[in-house]
């Protein structure tokens, strides 16, 4: 049997993954819920044929036995693998092989990625124990933001804490990096492109000319458009506000933060987009348009990065899914010259803007998966 490059990319709340054989996809996974209750696994070929389907427990370890086991009864034998790392800090800008050493640094990066470091790691661990043979390669989520300008990556506090790495780094950057390869099939190779990942986890980033100017993310995920669970902008008074007036310790915080927030503590209802839409009750709508509202405010800033904008693309599971959701935000954009085509909207694009719109926006489909395999492919060479 032909042995398969496995590409992993640990979401917020989902493991996906996928295996290739010269460059061409057999399968494709994915765990749901990882690490909570309920969590499943599906596991199918690539023309959609299903392969497996089954409870997985709640834990990180348990995801990861999960999508070996299942790839071991689909007869796909790992010959190496490649992660989707979410942090890579300042040291990693590249795909890197994974040392003892590195994966040390890596943990190190955990308080600034603590829902997707740890279940890279987890991963990462995983295959160390029952293939110590193959090769394993991170690629980074940071690695596309590195050549932005300091004036991009800089908060306004104290010089040293830039030094020290209390920067912006802006992550998103497989699924961006996957965009940029298609821009230029739409013209746009030289254009200024706010391009919208809108998922679970959900950024922005002004790209010209095919490099990352600027990106809604900072030195977390946390930072720019509100998510499933997360704030978005947010004034840094309210983290005192809650330590000083409610005794809250960094644990409780970063929990706050990472999984009471966005559309789930907005809406009390649910951090999926999905039953938001599909929900009668007004804090869910409330939760919908902030949502919309954000991410609008979120492409003029990066259209003011760039100078202007000439292009607008829509990617990831709400990007490429909700018509709903595109039509709100291009509808607030409407003053920058995207005229919305309903009809194309409906049918899910490529181009969402009508003949006459002065400028155009468009939904593509990203493939972080894809991306990596890529990236990954001059070192497994
Ligand atoms: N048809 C749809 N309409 C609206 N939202 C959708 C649709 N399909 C998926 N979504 C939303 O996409 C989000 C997940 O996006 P995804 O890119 O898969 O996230 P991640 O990779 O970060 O886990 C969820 O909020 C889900 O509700
Ligand atoms: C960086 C990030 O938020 O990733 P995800 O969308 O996979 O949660
Ligand atoms: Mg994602």
């Amino acid at each position: 049997m032909k042995k398969a490059l496995i590409a992993v990319n640990a979401g917020s709340a989902t493991l996906k993954f996928r295996a290739y054989q010269d460059g061409a996809l057999v399968a494709r996974g994915l765990i749901d819920r990882m690490g909570m209750a309920g969590s499943t696994l599906t596991l199918c070929a690539a023309d959609g044929a299903p392969l497996a389907q089954h409870a997985v427990g709640a834990s990180r370890e348990a995801a990861a036995a999960a999508m070996l086991d299942a790839l071991g009864a689909a007869g796909i034998t790992p010959g190496a693998v490649v992660h989707r790392v979410v942090h890579g800090g300042g040291v990693y800008t590249d795909a890197t092989e994974i040392t003892p050493e590195v994966r040390e640094t890596l943990a190190r990066f955990i308080p600034l990625a603590p829902l997707h470091q740890p279940a890279s790691l987890a991963v990462i661990d995983a295959f160390a124990l029952t293939h110590p043979e193959i090769r394993q390669i991170a690629c980074f989520d940071t690695a596309f933001h590195a050549g932005q300008d300091t004036l991009a990556t800089r908060f306004g506090i104290a010089r040293h804490w830039h030094d020290e790495g209390v920067r912006a780094y802006g992550f998103h950057g497989l699924s961006y990096a996957a965009i940029t390869r298609q821009l230029p099939l739409l013209g746009l190779a030289d254009a200024r492109v706010v391009v919208c990942h809108l998922g679970s986890g959900a950024s922005a980033c002004a790209i010209r000319a095919g490099q990352s100017a600027a990106s809604s993310m900072g030195l977390s995920a946390l930072e720019g458009l509100m998510m499933g669970t997360r704030p978005g902008h947010l004034d840094p008074e309210v983290l005192l506000y809650w330590q000083e007036r409610h005794g809250m310790d960094v644990a409780a915080i970063r929990d706050e933060l990472y999984k009471r927030s966005g559309l789930l503590g907005v809406s009390g209802i649910s951090a999926d987009m999905r039953e938001l839409l599909a929900s009668r009750q007004p804090e869910a709508a409330e939760a919908v348009e902030l949502f919309c509202y954000r991410v609008a405010r979120e492409v003029a800033s990066l259209a003011a990065a760039m100078g202007g904008v000439d292009a607008l693309v829509f990617t990831a599971g709400i990007g490429e899914r909700s018509p709903e959701i595109r039509a709100r935000v291009l509808s607030r954009l409407a003053w920058l010259g995207f005229a919305l085509d309903t009809a194309a909207n409906d049918a899910g694009g490529a181009r969402l803007t009508g003949e006459d719109s002065p400028r155009h926006a468009w939904v593509l489909a990203t493939d972080e998966e894809g991306e990596m395999a890529l990236e990954a492919a001059p070192l497994l060479a």
